[in-house]
């Protein structure tokens, strides 16, 4: 049968040492509800001592949050001890997490205390916890780097003492995963009332091992794993919960693990955080990244058409997300192409689907991400296209702070290249003034309108230009990356779609005809 593991969430303490993550007691307030949603087992909500902020946010959570156990962390120090429980004790199932580092650089340089005196230290202060509380951590900082036998000492003297979890944890993210699993082996192996107590891991990223070393603990015994949402935490950040879980979930054919996270609150919980602190995913991050279920490429988009599971090893679902996503850009192929016009409603002959896929991909070199916009744009010009009697040959704008601007525009009629130059307040008007010139007529300019109809830097610019003639208006667009070129390809859209309702009305064309 499948083995638990127990999931401590520390988004809420070592989550918030990340640079640029502090949060205040609303905020912690929230993070803990939905911690609690997400149905995680620990949630250490803080550090009691640290700071008054911190302590109201622990006892509020405590007060506040049923089902989950709510654990503070403290320095084997009585003080910091007293702190924690005066702040979790309201929780239906308080803990104490305390703490000391173990390694003989941390003993030496930073605590200033020989092994003797630490051990003495944790086995005196788990005493002190276990007079307020049943339920007590205790961790050894640094344990990757410490002398294993003296570990085994020490874990055996504390749990004596009462501790009920040990952390063994990686804190600077060093130890490589098929060590730290015999790491752990080892003090399963030798710590003679281990099976009294959780074995618990808490890893950091600095290598990017965290949750694999997380994982290569759990198959070599620990019990409870230690991690942050997204990631945070002190450096490099703690292992990732939704990598952590997300690997159980998907491998259990492999690990046999089972825990008790509700998967489908991952991205929900994900993006609270992320509004919360302000500090976004990166796309390519594991399981929440935007891209994570994104497919751009052809060939994987064909795969994931027919079958998902050829490039998709989980569901979005499974995380709460509603849908995958076929990215369209210049690695898209016909495919994909084909599904998404289908689905913005359109329905192309084979003449109008090849050049619609041409243009379509002559704008995707252009631009970095092809949106829904895009595709109506190009089709309802490509497609559903008034007929060019005027076209867009080159344009030439001179412009300056000193100078008057100059449009110089060059269009093809009936075979024949037409150019006129025009002077203008700005190059916008100077072109409407040129084309006007090429047409020969007093064209009147009723409206022109510009907007960008995508996202971001490469987004394309829609111009609209309203154009009466005779006592009729014609509404002509235009599309580009430039804004000017648009605004040119609109107005000659509507000049074009007054030649065109002039041939309707089989009358003489009286436009300029060179
Ligand atoms: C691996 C980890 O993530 S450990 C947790 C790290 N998190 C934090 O430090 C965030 C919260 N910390 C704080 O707010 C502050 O550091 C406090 C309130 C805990 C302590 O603040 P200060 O009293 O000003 O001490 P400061 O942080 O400068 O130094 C740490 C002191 O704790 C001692 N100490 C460190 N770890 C432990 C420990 N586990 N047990 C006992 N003493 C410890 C250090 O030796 C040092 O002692 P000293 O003041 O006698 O030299
Ligand atoms: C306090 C301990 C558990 C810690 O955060 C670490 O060792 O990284
Ligand atoms: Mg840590």
């Amino acid at each position: 049968m499948a083995r638990l593991i127990k999931i401590f969430d520390t988004t809420l303490r070592d989550g918030e040492q990340s640079p640029g993550c502090s949060m205040n007691l609303q905020e912690k307030v929230q993070m803990a509800k939905q911690l609690e949603t997400l149905k995680s087992d620990v949630i250490e909500a803080g550090f009691a001592i640290s700071s008054p902020g911190d302590f109201e946010s622990v006892s509020e959570i405590a007060k506040i949050i049923k089902d989950c156990i709510i654990a503070s962390l403290a320095r084997t120090i009585p003080k910091d001890i007293d702190a924690a429980w005066e702040a979790v004790k309201y929780a239906k199932r308080p803990r104490i997490h305390t703490f000391i580092a173990t390694s003989d650089l941390h003993m030496k340089y930073k605590l200033k205390m020989s092994p003797e005196e630490v051990l003495e230290r944790a086995v005196s202060m788990v005493k002190y916890a276990k007079k307020y509380c049943e339920d007590i951590e205790f961790s050894a900082e640094d344990a990757t780097r410490s002398d294993p036998k003296f570990l085994v000492k020490l874990f055996e003297a504390v749990i004596d003492a009462g501790a009920t979890v040990i952390n063994i944890p990686d804190t600077v993210g060093y130890i490589i995963p098929d060590e730290y699993y015999k790491f752990i082996k080892e003090i399963k192996e030798n710590v003679r009332n281990i099976h009294k107590v959780d074995i618990s891991v808490h890893c950091h990223n600095d290598l990017g091992l965290a949750v694999a070393n997380s994982l290569a603990a759990a198959k070599a015994g620990a019990s409870q794993l230690e991690c942050t949402i997204n990631g945070i935490g002190e450096r490099a950040g703690n292992a990732a919960l939704e990598e952590i879980v997300m690997s159980l979930y998907t491998r259990k054919d492999y690990l046999d693990f089972e825990c008790n996270i509700d998967t489908s609150k991952i991205i929900r919980t994900s993006n609270l955080l992320t509004s919360i602190t302000g500090v976004p995913v990166q796309p390519n991050k594991a399981i929440i990244g935007a891209n994570a279920f994104a497919h751009e490429s052809g060939i994987h988009q064909h795969g994931v058409l027919n079958n998902r599971s050829t490039y998709e090893i989980m569901t979005p679902q499974s995380i709460g997300l509603n849908e995958n996503k076929m990215v369209l850009g210049k690695h898209s192929g016909r495919h994909a192409f084909e599904k998404r016009l289908k689905s913005l409603g359109f329905h192309l002959t084979p003449e109008e689907f090849n050049q619609s896929f041409a243009k379509f991909k002559q704008l995707a070199d252009k631009k970095k991400v092809i949106y829904d916009e895009d595709i109506e744009a190009i089709v309802s010009k490509h497609c559903f296209n008034t007929p060019e009697f005027y076209k867009l040959k080159n344009y030439v704008i001179n412009i300056g702070n000193t100078i008057s601007t100059t449009a110089s525009i060059c269009v093809t009629f009936n075979e024949k290249d037409i150019e006129e130059v025009a002077l203008g307040d700005g190059p916008v008007q100077a072109s409407f003034k040129a084309i006007e010139k090429i047409v020969g007529k007093d064209l009147n300019l009723e409206d022109y309108r510009i907007r960008a109809i995508t996202k971001g830097k490469d987004a394309q610019g829609e111009a609209v230009v309203k154009l009466s003639y005779q006592g009729k208006t014609y509404t002509g667009k235009g599309l580009s990356t430039d804004v000017i070129e648009s605004s040119i390809t609109a107005y000659i859209n509507a000049v074009n779609k007054i030649m065109l309702a002039l041939s309707y009305d089989n009358k003489e064309n009286t436009m300029n005809i060179p």
